[in-house]
């Protein structure tokens, strides 16, 4: 059996169940475009003020926090855990470009 094959009822709830996960990809798509806004603007920061790109003691602070809230929410902390560890990664990659490209007097022009 495929999807397409499959019963009225069933094919409603599959649809209105999928309209939901794609407005929340959606919504997680806009909310980590945001968050990227700002890390861009902390890397410049950083970059200017000759700061190390990475902040181990920060992102212990975010893992705890984020372990926590997803404990309450009934999220598996340990995937919330890594997914921070992912999104942190990159940002991490992007303030290392950022320093690259900026001269170590710090009078880059944003
Ligand atoms: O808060 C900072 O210092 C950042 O650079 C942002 C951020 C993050 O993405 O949350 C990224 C790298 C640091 O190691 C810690 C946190």
């Amino acid at each position: 059996m495929t999807t397409s094959d499959i019963d009225e009822n069933v094919r409603a709830e599959l649809d209105r169940l999928r309209g939901s996960i794609d407005n929340i990809d959606a919504a997680v798509v806009h909310m980590l475009a945001e968050r990227f806004k700002c890390t861009q603007q902390v890397g410049h920061l950083k970059a200017r003020h000759q700061l190390p790109p990475a902040d181990p003691a920060r992102e212990a602070r975010q893992i705890q926090r984020l372990r926590e809230l997803a404990e309450s929410a009934k999220l598996d902390p340990a995937f919330a855990e890594k997914l921070l560890n992912f999104i942190i990664a990159e940002v991490i990659r992007h303030h290392e470009q950022i320093a690259g490209d900026s001269p170590a007097d710090g009078t880059a022009v944003e």
